[in-house]
């Protein structure tokens, strides 16, 4: 799987969200999206699955414009959006269903599905009724059903329990060996946890691309990291 996004513009009006981004990712690994609030993260990340309409630059997957390539690419990314939107009346195991069946694949998937993301006793339960960890992982569940090669996943522990994160963190680690990942956080430790290259985004510009020791360098914790490159383009 490759990404790259070239020259990537985006505004709302005369604000610019997303201002001459430039990634490029190769190989199979976590990435860490950070930034502050209003930084852009969520509008990168809606640009790449192709819910934004970018104003300006070009995003490939597989050296093939997303927009000119449509299908095939969001046949190739999977999505958790932040806050997680579900159809709240329907059933778990329905809902997954429904979701297999929009990307045409088998119904066996499903069942290995919840099993993966450990929602089996919950299948059968209307998604209202689900924890908030659980209704995370059925979102979590959705965007990994057709297998896709990149997974962008927004804040997809935020508002879980302490054991609900592990458990949660240990389902993207699994997914990371064989997928590209990218995952925005406020939590640096879900950083350390789960990242090797972190991406720091603020104001719309990429201010670091780096492993993520070469991102702490001298700092004593990422989050010291955090504040000082982001202080500094204050
Ligand atoms: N639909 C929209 N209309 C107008 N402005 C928007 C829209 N979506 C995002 N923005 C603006 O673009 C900027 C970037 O927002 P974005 O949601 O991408 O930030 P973020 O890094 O995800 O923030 P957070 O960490 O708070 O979730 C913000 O200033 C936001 O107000």
């Amino acid at each position: 799987m490759a990404l790259d996004i070239i020259n990537l513009t985006k505004k709302f009006g005369d604000q610019v969200a997303l201002n001459d981004v430039n990634i490029s990712i190769n190989k199979n690994e976590i990435i860490g999206l950070l930034g502050p609030n209003g930084a852009g993260k969520s509008t990168l990340m809606k640009s790449i699955v192709g819910a934004l309409k970018i104003d300006e630059g070009q995003i490939l997957l597989d050296q093939k414009d997303i927009t000119t390539h449509d299908i095939e690419s969001k046949k190739k990314i999977g999505f958790l959006p932040e806050n997680n939107p579900l159809y709240q009346e329907m059933f778990v195991k329905e809902y997954l269903q429904f979701v297999a069946n929009i990307h045409g694949i088998k119904k066996n998937r499903v069942d290995e599905v919840i099993e993966l993301v450990g929602i089996t006793p919950e299948k059968s339960k209307k998604i209202s009724q689900l924890s908030k960890g659980y209704k995370q992982r059925v979102g979590l569940a959705q965007a990994i059903l057709h297998q896709p090669d990149l997974l962008i996943l927004d804040e997809p522990t935020n508002g879980l329990d302490p054991n609900q994160i592990v458990e949660i963190r240990n389902v993207i680690k699994e997914i990371g060996k064989e997928k590209t990942v990218i995952l925005s956080t406020h939590i640096m430790q879900e950083v350390e946890a789960l990242c090797s290259r972190v991406i720091l985004i603020h104001k719309g510009n990429i201010i670091q691309d780096s492993p993520i020791s070469e991102f702490k360098g001298k700092y004593e914790s990422l989050e010291q990291a955090f504040q000082s490159y982001t202080e500094a383009k204050q």
